[in-house]
């Protein structure tokens, strides 16, 4: 393994493949040093407390609108930045990973909005990880407009070393951006954009708005050039809509309603409880009302601040067979008019083949305008009570959706354990958030007894011998061993992703594959 010492005492703990020394220059590495030196420490406080407030939950402290910020919420005189250009119409956006067959695609789909993501849609290899890079970089001056989501904070980057650790994913992918985009974005009209995923509080927003403060200082990018669009996707973020966007108010761009995660993030956090059992995956729809409450305060907040309110992702992709496309595109449609009619500015879409579906459903109801920021929504008033209200769709598993969980969980982490981010799984988009949604359920239904230990292992037989048939290069024991220890142990690991990659991705890279 190639270990070389560059600037500001980062590591590179890979070789370099084919065109990295573009993308890994001694300037480039200097500019994550510097993030990692100044945000590093921060980082792992703020994760230290995510595990503090995790077991504070779980040990039945209410969930509530926090009493000390009552005075932002209670302020209805600020706003946020106005919107930057090619973000102030946002009706499409399409995601996907950072790959050039997508990018093409994705710049050519007629979306507003090419979200580029190294969270939920990319497996984290290193080859992916800088080959996205420079994908980002070659296609920086195209018209679309480029919103990059970088990992989420609770992820390493093992191949940066910075002063004897790994440096946060976060910091690499949101750095190397910048550093190597940020003015030729501007250049071509547009800025820097992000969008952040899984933000738990409020001081996580404000971790990132330093971020942008200081990076934008380094490279002497006026103040206030960054934007960026917060995922809101786990519970306890719920409850701070309005201080995360004024945390982030000189940056800040609005709410994407990030629905997987949110559900996951629901069910690990009240895993313990049975008020919070949730039936088969494909039954919690987003009119549950809990759902529902939660993606009405998003709009409101959003419009309340002068910010966007940006849909989520529905799951079904259009297959080849015309009939299962057609019923895709009605399930994505109804989708989309709900949350149009709701009040949102536009929505995310998973494939090409969705965009104009969502721009018609969206054109329909904004017609020339570029947003309705204006429809403020007032008429919302959402208690602590109705975003926890999950018990009105609780209910048992069925046989098949257990069946269904551990499949879909073993075929992602296939896929991911090789590289691939997201996958369509008979007709459904499966990625990190969903996969996360499926081990977790399982877990969440054996905890509670209302599935037993040797039913899941026979299903789980079963399942790995299917995996076996249909993906005869999959490592199968690797992958069970996976799926027993994220799933099967007794307390649920927060994520999956910082075990596997650890032990695959990493291993991959030293391994020189
Ligand atoms: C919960 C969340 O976080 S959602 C956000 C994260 N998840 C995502 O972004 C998922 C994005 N979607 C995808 O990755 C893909 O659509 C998949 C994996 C689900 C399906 O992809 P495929 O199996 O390749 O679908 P399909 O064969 O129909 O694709 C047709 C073409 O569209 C392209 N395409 C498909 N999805 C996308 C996309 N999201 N962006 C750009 N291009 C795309 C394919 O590359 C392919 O191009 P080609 O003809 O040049 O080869
Ligand atoms: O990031 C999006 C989600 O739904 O999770
Ligand atoms: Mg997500």
């Amino acid at each position: 393994m190639a270990i070389s010492t560059l600037a500001h005492g980062v590591r590179v703990r890979a070789p370099f493949g084919d065109r990295h020394d573009e993308i890994l220059t001694p300037a480039a590495l200097d500019f994550v040093g510097r993030l990692a030196a100044a945000f590093g420490e921060r980082r792992q406080e703020l994760l230290k407390e995510r595990r503090r407030q995790a077991l504070r939950l779980a040990a039945g402290s209410p969930l509530d609108f926090p009493l000390a910020t009552a005075a932002v919420r209670a302020d209805p005189t600020w706003r946020v930045a106005p919107p930057a250009p090619g973000l102030t119409d946002r009706r499409v956006e399409i995601t996907g990973p950072p790959e050039r067959r997508t990018a093409v695609a994705a710049l050519n789909s007629g979306a507003q909005v090419w979200v580029a993501d190294f969270e939920d849609a990319t497996s984290p290899t290193w080859d992916n990880v800088v080959g996205g890079q420079l994908v980002l970089r070659d296609v920086v001056e195209r018209r679309t407009t480029l919103v990059v989501r970088p990992r989420g904070l609770h992820l390493d980057e093992a191949h940066l070393e910075h002063a004897g650790r790994p440096v946060p994913a976060a910091l690499v992918d949101f750095g190397l951006y910048f550093f190597h985009c940020a003015r030729p974005q501007l250049a071509a009209g547009h800025g820097p954009y992000f969008s952040l995923p899984k933000l738990e509080d409020r001081y996580e927003a404000r971790l990132w708005n330093d971020v942008f403060l200081l990076a934008q200082e380094l490279l002497g990018i006026p103040r206030g050039t960054v934007r960026a669009t917060v995922l809101i996707e786990t519970i306890t973020a719920a409850f701070e809509m309005e201080e995360i966007l004024h945390e982030l108010r000189e940056h800040a761009a609005g709410l994407t309603a990030g629905r997987c995660d949110y559900l996951f993030s629901l069910l690990k956090t009240f895993g313990h409880r049975t008020d919070f059992l949730l039936p088969d995956r494909a039954k919690v729809t987003m009119t549950a009302p809990f759902m529902r409450a939660y993606t009405d305060l998003l709009v409101r907040t959003c419009h309340r601040r002068g910010a966007h309110a940006v849909g989520g992702m529905a799951a079904q992709v259009p297959g080849r067979d015309p009939a299962a496309r057609e019923a895709a595109l009605a399930t994505v449609r109804l989708d989309k008019e709900r949350e149009a009619e709701s009040g949102f500015d536009g929505s995310w879409v998973a494939h090409p083949g969705l965009v104009s579906t969502c721009r018609a459903v969206f054109d329909g109801v904004l017609g020339e305008r570029p947003h309705q920021i204006d429809r403020r929504r007032d008429d919302v008033a959402v208690t602590a009570a109705d975003l926890l209200s999950v018990r009105r769709v609780s209910g048992p598993p069925t046989p098949e959706g257990v069946r269904a969980n551990i499949a879909v969980a073993l075929r992602y982490f296939a896929a991911w354990l090789r590289g691939e981010g997201s996958v369509a799984v008979d007709g459904l988009l499966e990625d990190t958030a969903s996969a996360e949604i499926a081990r977790t359920q399982v877990w969440q239904w054996l905890r509670h007894q209302v599935i037993d230990k040797e039913t899941v292992l026979r299903l789980l037989d079963d399942e790995v011998a299917a995996l076996g048939g249909a993906y005869p290069w999959a490592p199968l024991d690797e992958i069970r061993a996976l799926f027993e220890r994220t799933t099967l142990s007794v307390e649920l690991p927060q994520f999956f992703t910082p075990d596997a990659y650890a032990r695959h991705l990493v291993r991959r890279t030293e391994a020189g594959a």
